[in-house]
């Protein structure tokens, strides 16, 4: 049909000239901004191809940009719909909505594709890699976080606005990404926050018998696991820094609107000494990363990814770590966590720390693993600062 052609035909426009430097859906939102002739349909779908094209990973490289796209939309739609008119008829007779049939389809007519092509960096990971590249080709889903005694607040507000969510573990999954800040107060009621973020708060739990107080949010972005902290061991004393101005702003207005109090908000770059004023009972440090364990959202940056920046990567975490570990008291814990697959962010790291470091005491580490629950993967690690 004429008018998916044209949809293919924009994508592919945007795409020759998007280099990655910038979030997809930040690019997405300028040109739209700039081409105002785009109805929200038109939007919609464009948008979709974008990240279906990006969905492929690292596979099908070779191919040109329209069979790359219909190969990528093939692999991750359950169902040909408004597609079909796409494809010729042996992809059609042979589309199953079984994921595993469709690699092998697309297998059988591109030899040499394997999903493992997706996310080629299994020897850089501490477990099978194959069923997390397969996971590239689904969208995650959206995940809530219940406030402490909101629950009833939030599954009636969404129950009221029609919005359709399962409970998986403690957290809430939505669909698709909706728009629930008008339905619930954000922050207040729920975070919006990934199933297995809100699985590192599990480490934590043990710590609220040794009453721990005072804890540094080193690396807070916009709060995510300072909120979570303080909903597992409140009442706390919460400092928190992070390296970017801008982000602070957004962070003081966050933490208002979760209604958790700190006692100290300051912008710091962990790569040189710093001063935090005081020593704390718990460091969180949820150090910046590769994300390769979150880019089933942002499939883009799979595919402008290099190897060589796992070790750039690593080597700020290091430096981070060997900063921040002089302002934590004795007999006192360290949350470390990325959201990466890597063992060199993950495991390596908390090797380099337990020999750098060695009154550091590795209570457990997990990779917490959502690949199957359309969730994140990430990685925490509890260490305990030993009496010297
Ligand atoms: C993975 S994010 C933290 C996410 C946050 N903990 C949450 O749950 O929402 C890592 C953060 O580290 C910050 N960061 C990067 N380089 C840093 C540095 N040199 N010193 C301190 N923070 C840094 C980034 O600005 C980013 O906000």
């Amino acid at each position: 049909m004429q008018w998916l052609e044209k949809y293919i035909a924009t994508a592919e426009k945007i795409l020759s000239v998007y280099d990655g430097a910038m979030p997809l859906q930040h690019y997405l939102k300028n040109y739209f901004s700039q081409n105002k002739k785009h109805g929200s349909r038109d939007r919609k779908t464009i948008t979709h191809l974008c990240y279906t094209y990006f969905r492929a990973g690292k596979a099908l490289t070779a191919l040109s940009f329209r069979e790359r796209l219909l190969a990528a939309l093939y692999l991750c739609e359950n169902d040909p719909g408004k597609w079909k008119s796409l494809f010729s008829n042996e992809f059609v007779d042979n589309h199953s909505p079984v994921l595993e049939e469709r690699i092998k389809f697309i297998a059988n007519i591109y030899p040499g594709f394997s999903a493992k092509n997706i996310f080629p960096f299994e020897d850089e990971m501490s477990f099978a890699g194959e069923s997390f590249a397969r996971s590239f080709l689904v969208q995650p889903k959206t995940f809530l976080r219940i406030r402490p005694g909101r629950s009833k607040t939030v599954t009636d507000a969404l129950t009221r606005a029609s919005i359709p969510f399962e409970h998986e573990g403690g957290a809430i999954a939505l669909e698709s990404a909706v728009n629930i800040a008008g339905i619930l107060k954000l922050n207040a009621d729920a975070v919006v926050q990934d199933s297995s973020s809100q699985k590192t708060g599990d480490l934590l739990l043990p710590l609220k018998q040794e009453n721990i107080c005072s804890v540094w949010d080193c690396c807070a972005a916009s709060g995510g696991k300072s909120i979570l902290a303080f909903d597992v061991l409140k009442p706390i004393r919460l400092t928190v820094s992070d390296v970017r101005p801008s982000i602070i702003h957004n962070l003081k207005k966050r933490l208002r609107e979760a209604r958790v109090p700190v006692e100290k908000m300051f912008k710091a770059d962990l790569t040189k000494p710093v001063d935090p004023g005081c020593k704390f009972e718990l460091i969180i440090c949820d150090v910046p990363c590769t994300g390769s364990g979150t880019w089933a959202r942002t499939p883009e940056q799979l595919y402008f990814f290099n190897r060589e920046k796992i070790d750039v990567y690593a080597s700020l975490q290091k430096s981070i770590v060997q900063h921040v570990l002089p302002h934590l008291a004795e007999d006192s814990y360290l949350l470390y966590s990325t959201c990466s697959v890597f063992i060199k962010e993950n495991e390596d790291a908390v090797r380099f720390i337990q020999q750098a470091f060695p009154f550091m005491e590795l209570i457990q580490q997990q990779s917490i693993r959502g690949y199957h629950q359309r969730a994140d993967t990430l990685f925490a690690a509890l260490l305990k600062k030993r009496k010297i």
